[in-house]
């Protein structure tokens, strides 16, 4: 089997591409950072730390690399049999219509191999999203074909993979926790599913997406922005601090109560899935900076995020909200310079005020009373009222 992976970073390098490979895939990783191809395409191996109690470095092996913007990309497209990516959410659009150049190729060349592609981002239903994109670029006579030739798989992905140095230089050497889950929808593959050690087919994938983004990626951008808030650097240093753990936890316990009536979880062990990932958070063998957790905060304050989706839910629920609210209060507090998403929301809320700025974002109603309250968290904040 051969795979195409589009992004040869933390994730790409660190989790499904090793995944992959492990399987004994044939891993081709398309990227724009030509230093990390060059690397990749002459080594054809690199290093993974694994790092916990019991830490082991691992190689991946049999890779290849090549610059997603060249040609032999449509080529690969058009012949390989699954198609994965990590390469963040807002690239999504901009590499579709490539992809929709080598599904052109694959047709006219007479390829009717099943491709499944899935895309690795932390994003409710990424796939499908990323398939719509896919299809603005493909002409309207192909996309039966594609319909029944491509299947777009939708998955949740959990590693947590901070950018590392590494000792030696490497700058193909990785650095992930032990912890991982990769789950796919198994209702939407084309031909047989493969078997790949550590990813899991299920028939009921939303709970699983949510599951992860409302209760991980929820906590963790809290633990990012309050962890900011009081200039604290990395993530263990700020769930260490019990006023930010607190809240923390009370956050990720709001979004459960939502997530518990929604997908009727096991209330124990949904607890039990919370206290595993502030362990997580607070992993000693990991440097995870808060601004890498924190970035892109206007994406994260966006209406199907981690902070306004399990907000809505506390309404629909009937449940309590305050440490969410403390959540998305923080995330607009969020400054750094090196941040784009961060200067623009910092001169959103300069140009329009708090509230204005907040609704534009999250599409929440200028009237709905989330926005008066989180404007007083907000303000009490700015006047470092705040914890
Ligand atoms: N790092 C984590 O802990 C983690 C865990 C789960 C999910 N994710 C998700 O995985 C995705 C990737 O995150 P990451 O942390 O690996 O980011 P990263 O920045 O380390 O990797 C992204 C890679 O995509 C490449 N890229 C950018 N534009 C590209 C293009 N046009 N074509 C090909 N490659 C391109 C970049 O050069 C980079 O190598 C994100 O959606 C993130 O939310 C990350
Ligand atoms: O990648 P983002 O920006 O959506 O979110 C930042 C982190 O919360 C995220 O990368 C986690 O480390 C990851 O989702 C763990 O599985």
């Amino acid at each position: 089997m051969q795979a195409l992976h589009f992004g040869a970073g933390n994730i790409g390098r660190g989790f499904i591409g090793k995944l992959l490979s492990d399987a004994g895939i044939q891993v081709t990783f398309a990227d724009v950072n030509q230093e990390i191809i060059d690397a990749i395409a002459t080594r054809h191996e690199y290093p993974v730390n694994v790092v916990g109690e019991q830490s082991t470095t691992e190689i991946v092996k049999n890779v290849d690399g090549i610059n997603s913007t060249s040609n032999e990309v449509i080529d690969y497209i058009a012949s390989v049999d699954l198609l994965t990516t990590a390469v963040g959410p807002q690239i999504l659009a901009r590499i579709a219509p490539t992809i929709a150049q080598g599904i052109i190729a694959r047709h006219n060349r007479g390829n009717s191999k099943p491709l499944n592609i899935i895309a690795c981002e932390n994003m409710v239903r990424g796939t499908s999203q990323f398939k719509q994109e896919i299809f603005k670029a493909l002409p309207e006579e192909l996309q039966q074909w594609t319909n029944t030739h491509i299947g777009f798989v939708d998955s949740a992905v959990d590693r947590i993979v901070p950018p590392a140095t590494s000792k030696t230089g490497d700058i193909l050497e990785v650095t992930v926790e032990t912890f991982s889950e990769w789950i796919v929808d198994e209702t939407q593959f084309v031909g047989i599913i493969p078997t790949i050690k550590g990813m899991q087919p299920v028939d009921n994938l939303m709970a699983f997406v949510e599951r992860k983004l409302f209760t991980l990626n929820t906590g963790h951008a809290i633990t990012a922005y309050l962890g900011f808030y009081n200039g604290i650097g990395t993530i263990r240093d700020a769930i260490l601090d019990e006023r930010i753990r607190l809240i923390v936890r009370g956050a990720m316990e709001e979004s459960g109560l939502v997530l518990i009536k929604r997908y009727n979880f096991d209330e124990q062990k949904h607890m039990a899935y919370i206290e595993k990932i502030l362990s997580r958070f607070e992993n000693p063998y990991l440097q995870d900076d808060t601004a890498r957790v924190g970035r892109q905060p206007i994406r994260k304050l966006g209406a199907d995020d981690r902070l306004i989706k399990p907000l809505l839910g506390t309404f629909e629920y009937q449940v309590k909200n305050t440490n969410l609210l403390i959540g998305v209060a923080a995330a607009l507090n969020y400054r750094n310079n090196d941040d784009e998403q961060a200067v623009k929301l910092e001169k959103l809320i300069t140009e329009k005020g708090v509230k204005q700025a907040f609704c534009e974002i999250s599409g929440i109603d200028v009237n709905n009373s989330i926005v008066m309250k989180v404007e007083e968290i907000y303000t009490a904040m700015q006047d470092h009222q705040f914890v």
